[in-house]
């Protein structure tokens, strides 16, 4: 709607108010107007909508009511949470004068815009979690980025050259609210196959460089160039003009080089489900709830950034790894500082708000309760014996007179308000003193004055009170007025069975009492502000305590897991080989209750291999081994122990996974295509020294192509990266690549078959795998028999219908598992009932023992519907089994139960459209995916169903 025409002829306050908007266009404008924060025009419209509040109108010059809604002041901070969790921006619109001297219209400012990345209000920020805002920028070749947590007052700083999928892998890292910077680059990361997100992005340019030189030293910046100065200069420029204040707390910069960290793009992070898991998104489950035993939020927030970025130094590993050792080989001193962390608040946070002035006496108090327990912390470290934690502390400012000046100044427990007084310890201020006295005696007159009047009157229950809007009273009750000597008392305030009087005398003194009251809590507020500004000035000091104090606190956490678990401590290595004995998966180990977890070991090396093809069933344990490698790698280069027996571990620049599909995230494209990107992503990318982890690869295109490509990507890993490489496949068929490929090496996850009993032994053995036992896993997962029947006897068709051999990358039928006594009994069973003609159990010597051939079954079909060719559901099953019906999509709501429905049949092989129920069209979808899992076997047991499905559908 077009407001803005009418301009001329609105009222002096709405044309101060589409002023200000002027300057705030993308925020909700919070106009305040005495007791309430108004919103008018679109704004209104939209915030009444998402706030569900009550549209109203206001006449304001023009010829229609202005649409307005409001929220009051002192309830403002639940409405603001909300919009800004919704991905809004808040402009804070105040009087900034005195309305009793303002000369027209009562002049107003945005003080504050609160946006998704700058907000510094606990509820909004829900937790320990950090709340980054980002600014990407462009310059000769080079991006740069800079991220910074308002809260906490870190603030990161890096450059890529020209690759914008780094710069998007480095954005996912920090996982920001809010990204401001160059147009271009904001629009690049949005089209990244990645990106993902909702939230605000702003183009924002840089302003002058005095910005800069105000916040940070010197020496940072000397080290601060090109696009990572322009980066800072962009986020601090947004910063400014958003939050109209200085930010004393935003001034450590931590410039770092991309290359001190392996890189994790934003898939791998999140198949391995580091910090959340890929199903809810929760902290449960991932390698962060497990490791996280930090006791404060500092340390939560640094575990964090750990896990998102392991080192790439040998010796910064090391010293990790000293720290985490002496800690774990000491319970009793882990016990000690967990003790002593404990009590310790969220310093950052104190600090960010204290930068922010928003910070209240009980803010202070925590402060100084956390601050008391470094020293302690601090002797621990020093008496540990471990040189890393001795370091840590050496030269430990623990700001000990910050925490005396926060006790001389503030009392023990102080109240929420700072308005209201009690803030202020006795005996720091003597005119406070001295007010608190007159108040506390004027306090006892009255108590005087009560006694003195009951006794004077014979009143028992006269008594004196105090409100707001009559001050102190004499109370009377009704009954008793009569009572009461004439002329001395004058009537205030009439209730329903009381009259309330005041004295000449109880005015001169109430009068007294309240302007030391009031006299009092000013005091005692600008007492408190000085207290605030002083600790304002000390602000890097306190962070640099916070800093240590995360750390300390991530090295017990880490030391406690590893204890816990019985981890061992890896040797880190700056070779090629990987060597991990008896290693587990952290996470699924930890949360299986009554199973034990079956160690596998893991050698990549030079001398065997490097990569490891594993074949196996479904539901072997293939994917948990895979992640259990690189999640110990992961581990290992954060410091912390591994899951293992003992384990070695190459320095590892970056870890590559393509597991599962991830489209949910992805507009537009395909699971397949997603695949494919990804795939190329790691060949341009992926060095000698990294991990490539890929789940069935090639899985989501038809099984000739997807095996071709799978076996070209492996060649491409061995013959041009070279690197380290665990790759399972279910097509079994790729196994004869280790007779080609001299480093890569067969694995199969073992299983156990009994009759109709698969037993999953999660072992890793040497050698290739012939079955999915994909059929087997379906009826685990409860399917209806029917479709697992019927899945079975499509099997066995396709089974029979393949070429025998078709070249290098063409699937073959893989050998069928041996059948058991149990199976042979069942073969024989079928024959009698069905009085089939032939022997199931002597077509050849396999069939002695056993084993049901694919021949064998088909003559056994043929037999059976031979016997039945006037039978029409007989008739059916035959021509199913002969056409292939390639179902693109299914008219899920055009057809009810029962009801017909045509198809296009795309396969040479079938002569003309096939008319199905939507059931059977149901039933092929279903089969149609369990083929495409590889189902490649049939046990004899499940050939004597598919027998006595068969049988049924004759009757
Ligand atoms: N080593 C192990 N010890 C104990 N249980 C395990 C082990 N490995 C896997 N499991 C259990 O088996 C389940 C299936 O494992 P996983 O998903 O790794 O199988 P998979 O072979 O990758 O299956 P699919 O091919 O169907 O994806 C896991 O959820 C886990 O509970």
């Amino acid at each position: 709607m077009k407001w803005g025409s009418q301009l001329a002829t609105y009222t002096p306050m709405i044309q101060q108010y589409l002023e200000i908007k002027k300057g705030v266009p993308d925020a909700f404008l919070f106009f305040r107007l005495g007791d309430f924060y108004e919103m008018f025009f679109d704004d209104a419209i939209q915030a009444a909508r998402e706030l569900e509040i009550t549209l109203t109108g206001r006449e304001g010059g023009g010829t229609e009511k202005i649409p307005m809604c409001g929220v009051p002041y002192h309830a403002a901070d639940n409405y603001i949470a909300r919009l800004i969790e919704k991905g809004y921006k808040v402009a804070i619109c105040e009087q900034v004068e005195d309305p009793a001297h303002a000369k027209g219209v009562v002049r107003r400012e945005v003080v504050r815009t609160i946006t998704p990345g700058t907000v510094m209000e606990e509820k909004t920020l829900n937790g320990k979690g950090n709340n980054f805002i980002g600014a990407v920028v462009e310059q000769a070749g080079n991006y740069g980025i800079a991220c910074s947590d308002l809260s906490t007052g870190e603030l990161y700083v890096t450059s890529f050259p020209g690759a914008i999928a780094s710069l998007l892998d480095e954005v996912n890292v920090y996982n920001p609210a809010e990204l401001v910077g160059d147009q271009h680059v904001l629009t690049q990361l949005q089209e990244g196959s990645s990106w993902g997100r909702n939230v605000p992005l702003t183009s924002w340019e840089e302003c002058g460089e005095e910005l800069l030189e105000q916040q940070f030293s010197q020496d940072q910046l000397d080290q601060l160039s090109g696009a990572r100065r322009r980066a800072v200069k962009v986020l601090l420029c947004y910063l400014e003009d958003t939050q109209k204040r200085s930010l004393k707390h935003l001034t450590i910069l931590n410039i770092y080089e991309p290359k001190q960290f392996m890189v994790l793009d934003y898939y791998t992070r999140r198949n391995l489900e580091l910090t959340e898991t890929v199903r809810d998104r929760s902290k449960k489950g991932s390698l962060l709830w497990l490791l996280d035993r930090t006791q404060t939020a500092m340390g939560t927030r640094l575990l964090r950034r750990w896990i998102d970025k392991p080192l790439l130094s040998l010796k910064e590993i090391q010293e990790r790894q000293d720290a985490v050792e002496a800690l774990y080989k000491n319970m009793i001193l882990r016990d000690d500082m967990r003790r002593e962390l404990q009590p310790i608040y969220d310093l950052e946070r104190l600090v960010g708000r204290i930068s922010y002035g928003n910070a209240n006496a009980k803010d202070l108090h925590a402060l100084k309760l956390s601050l008391r327990r470094v020293p302690t912390l601090a002797e621990l470290c020093s008496q540990s014996g471990a040189p890393v934690l001795e370091r840590l502390v050496s030269k430990l400012d623990n700001c000990e007179d910050l925490a005396d000046y926060i006790d001389t100044v503030l009392v023990d427990d102080p109240p929420l308000s700072l308005r209201e007084g009690g803030l202020i310890r006795a005996g720091y201020d003597s005119y406070l003193d001295q007010l608190r006295e007159a108040s506390a005696n004027g306090k006892r007159w009255l108590a005087d004055l009560e006694h003195r009047e009951r006794e004077a009157t014979g009143i028992k229950n006269l008594k004196i009170g105090f409100n707001k809007v009559f001050g102190y009273y004499l109370e009377v009750s009704k009954a008793n007025i009569g009572s009461l000597p004439e002329g001395r008392y004058e009537r205030k305030q009439t209730l329903a069975n009381a009259e309330r009087y005041v004295t000449t005398e109880l005015k001169e003194k109430e009068r007294l009492i309240l302007e030391a009251e009031e006299k009092m809590v000013d005091l005692e507020y600008s007492r408190f502000l000085e207290l605030r500004d002083y600790l304002m000035d000390h602000l890097t000091r306190l962070q640099k305590v916070a800093a240590v104090v995360a750390e300390l606190d991530v090295y017990q956490s880490l030391a406690q897991v590893s204890a816990e678990q019985r981890y061992v401590k890896p040797r880190i290595a700056e070779g090629y080989d990987l060597h991990i004995e008896e290693g587990r998966h952290p996470v699924v180990e930890a949360m299986m209750d009554d199973v034990p977890f079956i160690a596998n070991r893991t050698a990549l090396n030079t001398e065997e291999q490097s990569i490891l093809l594993i074949t196996g069933p479904n539901m072997a344990g293939k994917s948990t081994y895979m992640r259990q490698v690189a999640l110990i790698v992961i581990m290992a280069q954060i410091g912390c122990f591994v899951p293992a027996q003992s384990a070695t571990i190459p320095l590892t620049d970056r870890i590559f996974t393509r597991i599962g599909a991830a489209d949910d995230l992805i507009g537009g494209q395909s699971t397949f295509m997603v695949e494919m990107k990804d795939i190329q992503i790691m060949t341009e990318q992926a060095t000698a020294s990294s991990l490539v982890i890929i789940d069935e690869l090639g899985r989501g295109t038809s099984t000739a192509e997807g095996m071709a490509i799978a076996q070209a990507v492996i060649e491409y890993v061995h013959g041009s990266i070279g690197c380290k490489a665990l790759v399972s496949t279910h097509f079994h068929e790729l196994a004869h690549l280790s007779e080609s490929l001299s480093s890569l090496a067969n694995a199969r996850m073992a299983v156990e078959e009994s009759g109709e009993q698969v037993t999953f032994l999660r072992k890793l053995v040497p050698g290739a795998a012939d079955t999915s036992y994909g059929i087997y896993c379906a009826q685990l997962a409860g399917l209806p028999d029917m479709i697992i029947k019927r899945a079975y006897h499509l099997l066995d068709s396709e089974l029979q219908n393949k070429p025998a051999a078709a070249g290098a990358v063409m699937p073959q039928l893989p050998a069928r598992p041996e059948a058991s006594a149990s199976a042979v009994q069942a073969g024989e069973q079928a024959e009698e009932e069905f009085d089939l003609p032939f022997d199931l159990g002597e077509t050849d010597d396999q069939a002695a023992r056993g084993v049901m051939k694919p021949q064998v079954m088909q003559a056994a079909y043929e037999a059976l519907h031979n016997r039945s060719a006037s039978s029409a559901p007989a008739a059916t099953l035959v021509k199913e089994q002969e056409q292939e019906i390639v179902q693109e999509s299914l008219p899920e709501e055009s057809a009810t139960p029962g009801e017909v429905v045509q198809l296009s049949i795309f396969e040479e092989a079938a002569p003309a459209p096939a008319v199905k129920t939507k059931h059977q069209l149901h039933e092929e979808q279903v089969i149609k995916q369990l083929k495409t899992a590889d189902l490649f076997n049939m046990t004899p047991m499940q050939a004597m169903n598919l027998l006595n499905d068969l049988k049924q559908k004759l009757k």
